[in-house]
């Protein structure tokens, strides 16, 4: 499998395996990971993953895991035996969930990243306040972060616009990985803490997660190609 040095992570979010492998299709794994999320994984199952590890792609796994302990911790142990690059769980499960996966991970010598979501790049105040959780975005995910760190996480998923006080809290190592990513000239769609690539590295997102900007243009890859220059010249 090529191991990449770019920071950027393609979410590919397709309602069959086939589309999903035709956009990979047109993609480089020493320029890009690839994200499978819910729908494409749902749909496909382990056969997305395998085809994707064939084409020599690294793969974040985001399934985004929200259960009792024991629960996350059989699927964070499953994902990993599939030789997912990363994997994911929402921090909102607590402590003891993340622990129990992160000690679950350990006992069978899994190298599979770990990470948590703190406050889904989707949500603005309101949406916290509608969930009871009377606090900015900001100060819930850096409440999530730091509880991830302690949890053993090995990063989380946050807005970049999180990334520089992130880094200063839980460290530059730890890793922030930023959805929500939008280059100037893009529509932000369902998203509410967006922010531009070249911004999002310079507030110290260790990887930059994009979809529709690549996946729905009309030209995909001179739209990865523009985010790579923006990247470059950054
Ligand atoms: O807080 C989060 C967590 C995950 N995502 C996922 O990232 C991509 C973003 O896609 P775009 O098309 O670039 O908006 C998508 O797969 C989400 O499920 C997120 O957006 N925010």
């Amino acid at each position: 499998m090529a191991a990449t040095h770019s920071p950027l992570i393609i979410a590919l979010d397709y309602a069959s395996l086939d589309a999903a492998l035709c956009m990979a299709d047109q993609l480089d794994p020493r320029r890009c990971r690839l994200k499978v999320g819910k729908e494409l994984f749902t749909r496909s199952g382990p056969a997305v993953v395998e085809a994707l590890h064939g084409r020599g792609f690294e793969v974040f796994l985001d399934l985004k895991f929200h259960d009792i302990p024991n629960t996350v911790a059989g699927a964070v142990q499953a994902a990993a035996e599939q030789g997912v690059w990363m994997v994911n769980l929402h921090a909102s499960g607590g402590r003891r969930m993340m622990t129990a996966a992160r000690e679950r991970l350990d006992a069978h010598g899994l190298s599979t990243h770990l990470i948590a979501v703190t406050v889904l790049t989707s949500m603005e105040r309101q949406d916290l306040a509608e969930v009871g959780v009377d606090s900015e975005p900001a100060e819930q995910v850096e409440r999530l972060a730091r509880l991830s760190r302690d949890s053993g996480m090995d990063g989380v998923v946050c807005s970049a616009r999180e990334a520089a006080a992130i880094s200063a809290s839980c460290g530059a190592e730890f890793l922030k990985v930023t959805p929500g990513i939008r280059p100037a000239s893009s529509a932000a769609d369902d998203q509410r803490r967006v922010l531009t690539p070249a911004r999002a590295m310079a507030s110290g997102s260790t990887h930059l997660v994009v979809g529709r900007p690549v996946t729905q243009a009309h030209e995909p890859m001179e739209a990865l190609a523009a985010i790579e220059d923006e990247l470059a010249g950054s």
